[in-house]
């Protein structure tokens, strides 16, 4: 007897109280160990046109709704009598006729009151059917239910929104891609021999259960849906076998965090061998993922016990140890600058200014850990190639020698020499210490970082493997990781389904990026054809003459966000440097509401509005953004565009702005407002753009 659950089972599960939920837990988990026991109480739903479903009694007043066949129990829905009785007398599960695809299909005739039709004035002229192009078959083909082509066929761009939320996933996003792209993605091809219910779109929403532990899991925790239903596209990737280091990318919140979570969590399953390292930037960011990996585990604790969950400089800091038997110590940017400076007078180096040559250190010296001239001639970087000629380097690496050897000499070191350093160990040993390394927001690895994590993974199949997204790197300059020994060519692979941010959001700010990116190995990343899975309000831009006006707006704003039931730790402002943050935490105080404000080293988890800056708002993920302060001067950030050194640094810096705005609006969930004062900046007059043209 196969055992499964609906990914609708897990959302009803969610919206019920916790006693509620308990108690339906422990009915599920006893109709897994015998379904034919006594105290279950089968009654079958009699109005329904399928007629297979079946209630379960929980409790006085709640039913859980399951579908039973001769060999197969599906738990589908749970919740209060009457409400249950409805949800199973509107569906019906199906194998689709085309795409032999096991779905729940609302039953049309049901259904006459949902408005799929808008109505529109008489003397209006009818708006155009966005699909009439396509054919029946077409419509088949990805996976539209026989009873719902007709309104298809009929759906206006006003009413596809309703009709949206009614019909299976795999059919609603082949829509919404048409809609917005023109293109209708083709279905799954299967294998014939797979059953309905083992058809990549099925298993986005039924999940089969073997064992009670992992039924347990599912149960436990009825938010994380990203635990039990993954896409297809997602599933995919989770479980490919790379021959060689491999990347998932897409746009934000498309699930590049959970696949790699996923990928992690597979090799500690299959290989009772495998130390597997899953890295990302920041601490912060590698401790909400350690919280999840956790969860996804929690029925296979020892799993843990060989998981490494650190960020990129907590796992070099570790190893370094490891090596060296002390900490490193750092030399902080005012020691560097301080031998930088001493080094330039000593030598009485004058051709160019102590910005240049900070700059200089920062992005190439230190970064690509530089040890004597013929390498400083002859390093090949993506933006700066033509500011130095090699008679200018000849005569400044001096300048650069002697400052490494005060460092040195102050018992300091830097972090790019850390992770160097790490990687020369590792590279000459043939044992190392993970046998498989997963990298999350690796568009942010700097090159030692990348060197350091190739080396301290076993060099076999599924060894490396990176979650990024190019238009998210704001901390580092692009170069070729190729040169670097990792070739990622032909085992990357692009997200396009979109969990966190609603389609009216996402189509917007989407627009702030190139269709195409394109890594410094050439490797291209498509952002077209990308669809959210939620539906929500438009974003909302908003310009005013003087601070106050802005700071009355956005508090305002606070305040009906709280009055909708948002939680206070569920709303994000971001600006673009701390100089602002001053405004964000004004307005958050004049909406009356506690403010806390986002670090760099540690999370906080106390009932307050988070602020912070744009960079912070790598990774995290809110139900409502304002992204404050966005003023023309401010963003693109002046000062720095005024620093860059020639015209591909200039670009450069101009990109990363756009990237850092587009970080910080795509946290938002459910509702994005961006604001400024006037002359406001550039980047707002692309968003009104998409905007008006939406
Ligand atoms: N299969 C899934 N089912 C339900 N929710 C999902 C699924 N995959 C991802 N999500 C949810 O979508 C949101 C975004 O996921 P995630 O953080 O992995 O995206 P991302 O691509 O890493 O985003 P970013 O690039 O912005 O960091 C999260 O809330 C996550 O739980």
């Amino acid at each position: 007897m196969k055992f499964l659950i609906a990914n609708t089972f897990s959302q009803s599960l969610g919206k019920l109280q916790a006693q509620e939920q308990k108690a339906a837990k422990v009915t599920a988990l006893d109709l897994q160990m015998d379904p034919s026991a006594p105290g279950l109480q089968f009654h079958r739903i009699s109005n329904s046109k399928d007629a297979n479903f079946w209630s379960i009694r929980v409790s006085r007043d709640l039913r859980i709704i399951v579908h039973k066949t001769a060999n197969s129990f599906l738990i589908c829905f749970v919740g209060h009598h009457d409400d249950a009785y409805a949800w199973a007398e509107r569906r019906r599960v199906d194998t689709h006729p085309r795409t032999g695809a096991a779905q729940i299909v609302e039953v049309r005739e049901r259904v006459e009151e949902i408005p799929v039709y808008v109505e529109v004035p008489a003397e209006a002229p009818p708006e155009p059917k966005i699909f009439a192009s396509l054919a029946e078959d077409d419509l088949l083909g990805v996976g539209v239910p026989e009873e719902w082509l007709n309104d298809v066929q009929n759906a206006t761009e006003n009413s596809f929104f309703d009709l949206h939320d009614h019909l299976p996933g795999e059919a609603s996003e082949a829509l919404l891609n048409f809609a917005t792209g023109g293109k209708l993605s083709i279905g799954f091809l299967v294998a014939s021999d797979t059953t309905p219910f083992e058809h990549p779109d099925a298993m986005r929403r039924f999940r089969a259960f073997d064992n009670v532990d992992e039924l347990k899991t599912a149960l436990d925790l009825p938010w994380e849906q990203w635990i039990v239903f993954l896409h297809p596209s997602q599933r995919a990737v989770v479980e490919r076998v790379f021959n060689g280091p491999a990347r998932v990318t897409g746009s934000a919140g498309t699930g590049k965090t959970i696949v790699a979570l996923h990928r992690a969590a597979r090799h500690l399953r299959e290989d009772a061998n495998a130390r597997v390292l899953l890295t990302s930037f920041s601490s912060p960011l590698a401790n909400s993922i350690k919280g999840k990996l956790a969860l996804l585990l929690s029925e296979e604790q020892h799993l843990l016990d060989r998981a490494t969950v650190l960020s990129f400089k907590g796992i070099a800091k570790e190893l370094f140890m490891l090596i060296n038997g002390h900490e490193p110590r750092i030399a902080n940017d005012s020691q560097v600058s301080d031998v930088i400076s001493a080094a330039k007078s000593k030598l009485d180096y004058q051709d160019n200014s102590l910005n240049f040559l900070l700059s200089e250190w920062r992005n190439v010296v230190d970064a690509w850990q530089i040890s004597d001239l013929e390498s400083y001639s002859s390093v090949q970087r993506i933006g700066r190639r033509n500011r130095l000629g090699n008679q200018q380097r000849a005569r400044l690496w001096p300048v650069f020698e002697q400052a490494k050897r005060s460092i040195s000499n102050m018992g300091r070191t830097t972090w790019d020499e850390v992770f160097q350093s790490v990687a020369d160990y590792y590279f000459s040993k043939p044992e190392k210490p993970f046998s498989h390394v997963v990298v999350d927001e690796s568009q942010d690895l700097s090159v030692t970082q990348l060197r350091m994590l190739s080396a301290i993974s076993a060099d076999s199949a599924n060894c490396l493997f990176f979650a990024g997204d190019i238009g998210q790197r704001i901390f580092q300059e692009p170069f070729s990781w190729k040169s670097h020994g990792i070739d990622i060519r032909g085992r990357s692979s692009t997200l396009k389904v979109n969990y966190r941010t609603s389609h009216q959001i996402r189509m917007v700010i989407d627009k702030l990026l190139p269709e195409t990116l394109r890594d410094a190995d050439g490797n291209e990343d498509s952002r077209q054809g990308v669809v959210s899975v939620i539906n929500g309000t438009k974003p909302i831009l908003q310009d005013f003459p003087n601070q106050q006006s802005e700071n009355t707006a956005v508090s305002e704003w606070i305040s009906k966000q709280i009055s909708q039931g948002v939680e206070p730790h569920e709303i994000g402002i971001f600006t673009r440097e701390t100089d602002q943050l001053i405004r964000a935490r004004r307005a958050v105080q004049q909406a009356n509401q506690s403010v806390c404000e986002l670090s760099e080293r540690q999370e906080r988890a106390e009932a307050a509005v988070r602020i912070g800056t744009m960079h912070l708002a790598k990774g995290l993920e809110f139900r409502s953004v304002c992204v404050m302060a966005c003023d023309e001067g401010i963003l693109p950030l002046e000062n720095r565009l005024d620093i860059s050194g020639d015209e591909d640094e200039l670009e450069l810096h101009f990109e990363t702005e756009r990237h850092l705005f587009y970080v910080a609006c795509t946290r938002a969930r459910d509702d994005l407002l961006v604001t400024s004062v006037r002359p406001r900046s550039e980047f707002i007059d692309d968003l009104e753009q998409s905007l008006v043209s939406e």
